[in-house]
């Protein structure tokens, strides 16, 4: 295999651009409180979480349980369901609303009894000022559409979406999306954060990025921190972004060498060139973005959780293991039960943007990716890269 070099030479900073010491110093700030009163003169937040997959859900527990706790937030939190009808005739909201599990997505943890499932996206979103996204990215640019002028008065938002949309003038961020379609400011949280562990309460760290109120993104951090799960802001957006979307290209990577069987230390030459990758088109399609945010929880720790436990890292072994023959629709639907991957259309997407900017060459694990994904190459090639033009 041979390794470019040509953007990699740098080499990676020991700092990090955010204190530990800053966050506990302000999570246990019996001041600080959210600055962003809601409509109405009503001087407590609202949140609405817009999306309830896996992820969707453990991320309204978490809200949950610290909206209950801190009393700058209502109790209530809001959790807009895209409905549907379960094997036995019942609505899923219903059901949740009922249980208090979304039994589909997220079977067996209780979400919190102040979790109100909302199957009506306007009605979910109109008395909150925080709103946090979390849903598969394909889905983000119509439910936007859906939200456009809907959402009025002094409105925060933060997207937990790990994707993008390519667009004919190029990418554009699922931040920057929320951002132009309403109007509204849009941090993101990231990090490795397989939604099954933290919704059993097991340690994990996340990242936010915001782009320029420090104290917006505090209370962020306010809102989803509890004891086992730390998050630490980050001024540096696109940075925070691009690792939570890029790194899904990698994690269908590892899924082929370990559906080959190739063994550890080829996954973590993968999981290197990988993480180079990501920081390479991260610098090249936004300069401002940090070295030291891929130290972050999103950056070298989402790499290596999402290689080794991810749904697209799972989904792409099988598909390396069936040799290429059976499609990644057909093993998501038959392995995932509705939850979606996101690595697949990442790379198709990521390949879009390396074309139209005649960077190929420079990307051949990203490339490589997607020509597999799309037949072109067998899963074999994701080592043998030097043998072929993108
Ligand atoms: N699951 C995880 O461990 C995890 C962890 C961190 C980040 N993420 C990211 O969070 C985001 C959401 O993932 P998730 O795991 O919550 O979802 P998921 O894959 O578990 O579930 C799919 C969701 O999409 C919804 N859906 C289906 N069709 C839809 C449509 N037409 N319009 C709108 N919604 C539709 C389903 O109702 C369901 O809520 C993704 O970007 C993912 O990468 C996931
Ligand atoms: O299961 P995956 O592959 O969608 O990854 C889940 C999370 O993004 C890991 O941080």
């Amino acid at each position: 295999m041979r390794i470019r070099s040509s953007f990699f030479s740098s080499i990676f900073l020991l700092s990090s651009s955010s204190s530990p010491s800053s966050f506990f110093s302000s999570r246990f700030s019996s001041s600080l409180s959210a600055m962003f009163p809601g409509a109405n003169g009503d001087l407590k937040s609202r949140v609405t979480v817009v999306g309830s997959g896996n992820w969707g859900s453990v991320a309204a527990k978490l809200i949950a349980s610290n909206a209950l706790k801190l009393p700058s937030f209502h109790d209530e939190v809001r959790m807009w369901v895209f409905e549907e009808v379960l094997p036995n005739g019942e609505k899923l909201t219903d059901v949740i609303n009922t249980t208090n599990e979304n039994v589909k997505y997220l079977p067996g943890i209780k979400l919190g009894r102040n979790v109100v499932a909302d199957p009506d996206l306007e009605n979910a979103v109109k008395e909150a000022n925080m709103l946090v996204f979390v849903t598969p990215h394909q889905f983000m640019g119509g439910i936007c559409k859906m939200l456009k002028g809907k959402v009025t008065g002094e409105v925060e938002a933060i997207s937990l979406v790990k994707g993008m949309e390519v667009k004919k003038e190029g990418p554009c961020m699922i931040s920057s999306l929320i951002s132009k379609e309403l109007g509204i400011n849009c941090c993101v949280l990231m990090g490795a954060n397989i939604a099954n562990e933290i919704a059993v309460e097991k340690f994990s760290e996340a990242t936010v990025g915001y782009r320029e109120s420090r104290e917006i993104a505090d209370t962020w951090v306010q809102l989803f921190s509890t004891p086992y799960f730390m998050v630490t802001p980050v001024h540096d957006v696109e940075g925070v972004e691009l690792c939570g979307t890029l790194k899904n290209v990698v994690a269908i990577a590892a899924g082929f060498v370990d559906g080959l069987e190739m063994g550890n230390n080829t996954k973590a030459a993968i999981m290197r060139i990988g993480l180079r990758e990501m920081r390479a088109l991260s610098k090249l399609l936004f300069p401002s973005v940090k070295d030291s945010t891929f130290f972050e929880s999103c950056g070298v720790a989402d790499v290596i959780t999402t290689c080794l436990g991810g749904r697209n890292r799972r989904v792409a072994e099988a598909f390396a293991q069936s040799g290429g023959k059976r499609s990644f629709d057909e093993l998501e639907a038959e392995m995932l039960q509705g939850q979606k991957l996101q690595g697949v259309s990442t790379a198709r997407e990521v390949y879009e943007v390396l074309n139209h900017c005649g960077w190929m060459e420079m990307f051949p694990l990203f490339s490589t990716v997607h020509q597999i994904c799309t037949g072109r190459l067998k899963p074999e090639a994701i080592v043998h890269y030097r043998d072929h033009k993108a």
